[in-house]
């Protein structure tokens, strides 16, 4: 929300996109998904951005091992920077740029398959509620876009929206979103 607030024009074809499908103020169910493309990737480049969980979990070594040229021993602690992976320019283009756009050509997934984009993590510990995030996050933003208009609370202007992470464990949005929702 915070990201399409800040981006209105994303915002607007967001809507646009889930009107004509769907219907203006309608409610959305997990079936209609497949058909909003373009709500698929605004949540695709959310988490490119913003990956709730930007360390994944720790993991430790079990032998010694030579990745690209450096060896990890037996024992180590290793953790893989989703944040830094998602914002990689040699990956990315304009990589600090939020343009969900890039996914609609694009055939990156997030289910742990293509390593430029792991949100959920990979391997044999990737997240055990992937299945479930991945219908309820798009569901859950598309029935906030569809059933409200949202205007930022203060008159604060989109481009004045702070938009800083805060690291921890999980990422947190530094300041929270103050936002006001008018039913449509
Ligand atoms: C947008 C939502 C979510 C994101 C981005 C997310 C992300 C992650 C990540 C990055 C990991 C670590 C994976 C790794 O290190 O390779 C993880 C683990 C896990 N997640 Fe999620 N998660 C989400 C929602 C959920 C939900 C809804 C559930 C449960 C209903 C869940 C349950 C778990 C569990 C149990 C693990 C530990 C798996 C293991 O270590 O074997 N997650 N998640």
């Amino acid at each position: 929300m915070a990201k399409l607030l800040r981006n209105p024009e994303t915002l607007e074809k967001a809507k646009a996109e889930i009107e004509q499908t769907i219907g203006k103020g309608k409610p959305i169910e997990e079936t209609d998904i497949p058909q909003l493309p373009y709500l698929q990737a605004i949540v695709k480049e959310s988490m490119r951005l913003h990956p709730p969980a930007p360390l994944l979990l720790p993991r430790t070594v079990e032998t010694d091992v030579e990745v690209y040229g450096y060896n990890v021993p037996q024992g180590a602690q290793v953790l893989v920077n989703a944040w830094a992976i998602g914002r990689d320019p040699s990956v990315w283009e304009n990589p600090s740029s939020f343009m969900p756009e890039r996914f609609l050509d694009l055939d990156v997934d997030v289910r742990g398959r293509d390593f430029e984009l792991i949100p959920f993590g990979a391997g044999w510990r990737i997240c055990s509620g992937l299945s479930l995030a991945i219908r309820v996050v798009p569901l859950m933003l598309g029935s906030l876009i569809n059933s409200f208009d949202w205007k930022l609370e203060g008159g604060i202007k989109p481009e004045e929206l702070d938009m800083d992470d805060e690291f921890g464990l999980t990422l947190q949005k530094a300041q929270p979103l103050r936002v006001v929702p008018f039913p449509v």
